[in-house]
């Protein structure tokens, strides 16, 4: 695995950011005010960039993306923060505003595509009917739009294919459509949760391939959840580390690769199997991430890791900022007390 992504670049550099999330904190419900599923969770996406939030699964990186769109589920209540997207905080805006955002300036591309996808419209009566929602088109001005984008995602025949139901394309297939429609609307940012995992690995790389083509030719941010490494390493720029609802690590991909700071960071890296290694046992994360609820004071991972001293990772842990903007919540790697082992270069 190579960290091909560039070198870090200082916030001031880029600018302000397209979406800035801030303190995003979101209950777990009945328990108000405790610690919560998903706990002061900040970081910047900037135009054109893509940004992975990455963590095991039940870490709060599909909280987080669901948050920022106003589409968390129901009783799941957002305590504090900000989601600020082109300088609108979308956490003030009501249903109908959201309506506007998603679909229109902000795509949305889903694990399961059957499940996004109306199965009782054809994919071109869908993608069009984004288009006349947030464009204002005319259906049949729309359905030429249509066309052309599912074209554009690599559908062959498309002129046919727009008559078809979701059911009757291929999984690889409906996740273009979800594609195309998550871009009809000309975005500036698209969210991706998992775009690839329920795919076969060979029509996962198709999909990544796709996904990188969109984002270099439509100047498309994206944030992309995943938990799998080799596709933060291929696809993005910056990476924000999630751990049991918090940030523990907003890096560039090169940081988070060579440089990690932070101990669960690096124990992720030391979990992948590195091509071209001699074959060796593959480092496995002691325990596993405590359910919601169960959170221990101060540092979550602390339980886990070979680095902690209970007394001081047992108090709050504020986030670090080190060289070139890297951030860690991790006290004693901030402190210079811990050094981590990144993936070899070369
Ligand atoms: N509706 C809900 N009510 C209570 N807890 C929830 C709810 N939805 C999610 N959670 C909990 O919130 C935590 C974060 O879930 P989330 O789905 O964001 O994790 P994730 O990092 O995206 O995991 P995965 O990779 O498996 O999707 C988990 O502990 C989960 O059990």
């Amino acid at each position: 695995m190579t960290a091909t992504a560039s070198p870090i670049d200082s916030d001031a550099a880029l600018g302000t950011p397209l979406l800035s999330v801030e303190g995003l904190t979101i209950d777990l419900p009945g328990h108000p005010g405790q610690r919560g599923l998903v706990e002061d969770v900040s970081f910047d996406l900037h135009r054109k960039r893509s940004l992975a939030l990455i963590g095991e699964s039940g870490c709060g990186k599909s909280l987080t993306s669901m948050a920022i769109l106003g589409l968390l589920p129901p009783g799941l209540p957002v305590r504090a923060g900000s989601v600020r997207f082109d300088g609108v905080d979308l956490l003030d805006c009501d249903e109908r505003d959201l309506r506007r955002v998603r679909g229109g300036p902000v795509g949305i591309v889903f694990q399961e595509p059957m499940s996004s996808l109306n199965p009782t419209m054809t994919v071109g009566d869908q993608i069009a009917e984004a288009r006349r929602i947030h464009l204002g088109e005319r259906k049949a001005t729309a359905l030429r739009a249509a066309e052309a984008l599912l074209d554009r995602v690599g559908i062959p025949n498309a002129r046919q294919r727009i008559r078809s139901y979701p059911h009757e394309l291929s999984g690889g297939m409906q996740q273009r459509v979800m594609i195309a429609a998550a871009i009809a609307c000309d975005p500036k940012l698209v969210i991706a949760d998992e775009p690839t995992t329920a795919l076969d690995v060979t029509i996962q790389a198709e999909i990544l391939e796709l996904l990188r083509d969109l984002r270099r030719d439509l100047d498309l941010a994206v944030l992309l959840v995943t938990h799998d490494l080799g596709v933060v390493a291929d696809f993005c720029d910056d990476v924000v580390v999630m751990y049991a609802g918090h940030v523990v690590e907003r890096t560039s991909v090169r940081g988070l690769f060579y440089e990690p700071r932070h101990p669960y960071s690096s124990a992720l890296l030391a979990a992948v199997p590195q091509a071209g290694q001699p074959r060796t046992r593959l480092t496995v994360i002691p325990g596993r991430v405590p359910p919601a609820g169960r959170f221990p004071a101060g540092c979550r991972f602390q339980p886990r890791c070979e680095h902690a001293l209970p007394d001081q990772c047992a108090r709050p842990q504020p986030e670090a900022e080190l060289s070139g903007g890297h951030r860690t919540r991790c006290g004693r790697v901030a402190a210079g007390a811990v050094t981590l082992k990144g993936v070899p270069r070369g």
